[in-house]
């Protein structure tokens, strides 16, 4: 079994994965990161020299490595329910949680992030999230199994509630 992590930039994939895969016992990859080494450059590189393209063909690959595997946690970059063919493969690969926060709170987070490159390059920083996270919704809907606000709750939280819910769900046992 795999333990999948969706949601917009700044609902805490990246930091409740690595505690998820502690508390089971399973090895944690990070999409982004796997990206960032199979290009040999950074996020905003990739996308300041080929596009968005070039970095959602890169995604897509990544993530057909590794839905490919077991025992893992899938740590999704945000815009990976962009393509059909991801959500096919993550659906497969186990139970997909779906992390959400409010508009502020991701942009509170996420302010000070040099990684992240516009994804419109045309809206101010808070209109973006509002309207990219808008349009996102039903994907993200559509392909998760359990879903945790994460505004107002520490990351700790998060990872318990998840975890709950595994268990709860017969995913993994009660340890
Ligand atoms: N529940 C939380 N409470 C407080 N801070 C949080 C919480 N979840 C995440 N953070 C903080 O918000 C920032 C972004 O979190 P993180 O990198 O895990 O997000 P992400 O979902 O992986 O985003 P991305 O899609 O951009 O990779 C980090 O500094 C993290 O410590
Ligand atoms: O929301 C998005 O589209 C992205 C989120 C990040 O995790 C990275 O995958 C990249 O910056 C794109
Ligand atoms: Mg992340």
């Amino acid at each position: 079994m795999n333990v999948v992590l969706v949601g917009y930039r700044g609902t805490g994939k990246s930091a409740v994965a690595n505690r998820i895969a502690r508390r089971l016992n399973l090895r944690k990859i990070s999409l982004d990161d796997a990206v960032v080494r199979t290009a040999g450059k950074s996020i905003p590189e990739i996308v300041d020299a080929e596009g968005w393209t070039a970095f959602r063909d890169l995604e897509e690959s990544v993530v057909q490595r590794f839905t490919g595997q077991d025992g893992l946690v899938i740590d999704c970059g945000g815009g990976v329910i962009e393509r059909d063919a991801n959500l096919v493969r993550l659906k497969q690969a186990g139970p997909v949680i779906w992390l959400t926060a409010s508009v502020p709170t991701i942009a509170r987070r996420i302010g000070g992030d040099t990684q992240r490159p516009s994804l419109t390059g045309s809206h101010s920083f808070v209109d973006e999230i509002a309207d990219v996270l808008q349009r996102r919704h039903p994907r993200y809907q559509s392909v998760s199994d359990f879903e945790v606000c994460t505004d107002d709750v520490t990351v700790a939280q998060v990872a318990d509630a998840v975890v709950a819910w595994l268990v709860e769900a017969g995913h993994v046992q009660a340890s």
